[in-house]
């Protein structure tokens, strides 16, 4: 059987390289397809593709131009829906459910929300006194930063890739784009959508690779980036940090977390345990938003562990493509063992399993696979290392308190910040505890409810700066300003 090739999509060409790597399906651990590997050349060949971009037609474009064509991007995603939830479930072994609701709709709606918000977006203008009198108006015009470098994750490769490529698009960047090495195809579909809709040749580039010594790292510390944004772990984010500090070019981070869930006494009980079920397994616990430490109140402590593990042990875990699948396997075998360490390293810490704990077993082609069972635990110290190192996998440990300060206290203690849920019927205690979190983005009575509008980031080693709305604009566009004598 003859493989097919992703290629790389330079100066509005797909290219392959002589140099190839394998994708690999975590559902069965079998070959999709090869995947051309960017050397350096090609890194830089790409980079003064979006430079020269930068000074043809793009540039010079309206708004309201600029705008449209995102919209087309928007619609070739929606016209080619099926293909995209296909490569997406091929490529990471998601569920058909949440490649469908989530990931694919919000692919195209990134692309809905940038082109229009850019359309009404204002600017400051103010009036300057003058001693004659006469005075100065000082307004001042958002321009484009240039060639923006975007590092996307595995985790949700077309909602992350196109959550940064979108506004960076809309506030009239270029790019340069390095898909995860785990999940090229949906970004190479994304880069045909680009060329059917129009998008002038280098606006728009596709490199793929790896980090270190490899795409990612040539495309970081290239001297013709003009910004990086980026979503992944926070070491890589160190190590992007020190490849861009040579020529000092501005760094948006969304990195990771170990995110804690705090259920009151006066929780909604059923919706309590739901929603905390939600936040730990989604996508395999493989979001940087899911709840790996949750503390409950005391006086439910038995009877929440309890209904949790009967959700854990009720979610139906197999083939992607089954419409009633929750999860599926984990991205790769690599972040298996992982992910498997940290199941060994919580025994060897002295950790009660209340469910999970190994891999499943399937008697099938899927026993070749990447998958991992869901896992609660319980008994752990806070300073345990699997309650204080994200795990990135479907596993939360479960622990009590008794007041409200000790569980703000319990919440924060973490290197991290990026997200927290708190469950309370007391809306005023919500507010109360929510105004204490350590964290960028703070869930009360719900998790992982989006409105593309609100800032999206995280706090300590969770990144740096914010996404979401004016917020992504903000970041993609530097603000000069013109002074004029009246
Ligand atoms: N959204 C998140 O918070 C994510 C967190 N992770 C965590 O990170 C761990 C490692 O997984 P990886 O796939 O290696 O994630 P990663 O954060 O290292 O990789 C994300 C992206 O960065 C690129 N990259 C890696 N090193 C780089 C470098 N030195 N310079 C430029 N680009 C670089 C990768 O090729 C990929 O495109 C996982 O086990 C998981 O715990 C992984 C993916 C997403
Ligand atoms: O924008 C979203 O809805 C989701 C974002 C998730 C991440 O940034 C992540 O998992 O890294």
């Amino acid at each position: 059987m003859t493989l097919s090739i992703l290629h790389h999509y330079i100066a509005g060409e797909f290219v392959d390289s002589s140099k190839r790597f394998d994708n690999i399906n975590p559902v069965n651990g079998q070959r999709i397809c090869q995947v051309a590997e960017a050397d350096k050349k090609q890194v830089n060949q790409a980079v003064m593709a979006a430079k020269e971009a930068l000074r043809g037609p793009w540039g010079s474009m309206s708004v309201q131009q600029r705008a449209a064509l995102l919209h087309k991007v928007a619609d070739g995603i929606e016209a080619r829906f099926d293909e995209f939830v296909a490569a997406e479930m091929r490529d990471t072994g998601k569920s058909l459910q949440q490649a469908s609701s989530i990931d694919i709709p919000r692919g195209a709606a990134n692309f809905r929300v940038f082109a229009d918000m850019v359309k009404t977006a204002g600017s400051e203008c103010f009036h300057t006194d003058t001693p004659d009198g006469k005075g100065a108006l000082n307004y001042s015009l958002p321009k484009p930063l240039g060639v923006v470098a975007v590092i996307a994750p595995w985790n949700l490769p077309l909602l992350l890739l196109t959550w940064k490529l979108a506004p960076a698009l809309a506030a009239g960047n270029c790019i340069v784009a390095k898909p995860s090495e785990e999940t090229p195809s949906s970004a190479t579909l994304l880069a045909e959508v680009m060329h059917e809709a129009g998008i002038p040749p280098g606006v728009f580039n596709l490199i793929h690779g790896f980090g270190p010594n490899s795409a990612g790292e040539y495309l970081t510390s290239h001297a013709h980036i003009d910004a990086i944004t980026f979503t992944g772990e926070s070491r890589t984010g160190s190590a992007i940090m020190r490849a861009a500090a040579e020529h000092v070019k501005p760094l948006s981070f969304e990195l990771g977390g170990k995110n804690a869930a705090i259920i009151f006494d006066d929780a909604d009980f059923d919706a309590a345990v739901e929603g905390t079920a939600r936040s730990a397994f989604t996508n395999g616990g493989q979001v940087c938003l899911c709840t790996e430490r949750v503390y409950v109140h005391s006086s439910l402590f038995e009877r929440f562990v309890a209904a949790l593990k009967q959700k854990a042990e009720a979610m139906k875990i197999g083939w992607p493509t089954d419409a009633d699948t929750d999860m599926g396997p984990l991205i790769s075998f690599e972040h298996r063992n992982k992910v498997l360490s940290y199941y060994k390293l919580a025994a060897e810490e002295g950790a009660t399993f209340v469910t999970g704990g190994s891999v499943p077993e399937f008697g099938d082609e899927r026993d070749q696979g990447a998958w991992v069972q869901p896992t609660l635990i319980t008994g752990l110290s806070e300073d345990a290392r699997c309650v204080k190192e994200e795990i990135f996998g479907p596993i939360a440990h479960i622990s009590s308190f008794d007041t409200e300060e000790q569980a703000v206290a319990l919440a924060n203690n973490s290197k991290y910040g990026l997200a927290a849920a708190i469950w309370t019927q007391d809306i005023s205690r919500g507010h109360r505890v929510a105004r204490q979190m350590e964290a960028g983005m703070i869930w009360v009575n719900t998790w992982y409810l989006r409105d593309l509008r609100t800032p999206f980031g995280g706090v300590k080693m969770s990144g740096i700066g914010r996404e979401g709305g004016q917020h992504s604009l903000n970041f993609y566009a530097e603000p000069s300003n013109i002074c004029i004598k009246l």
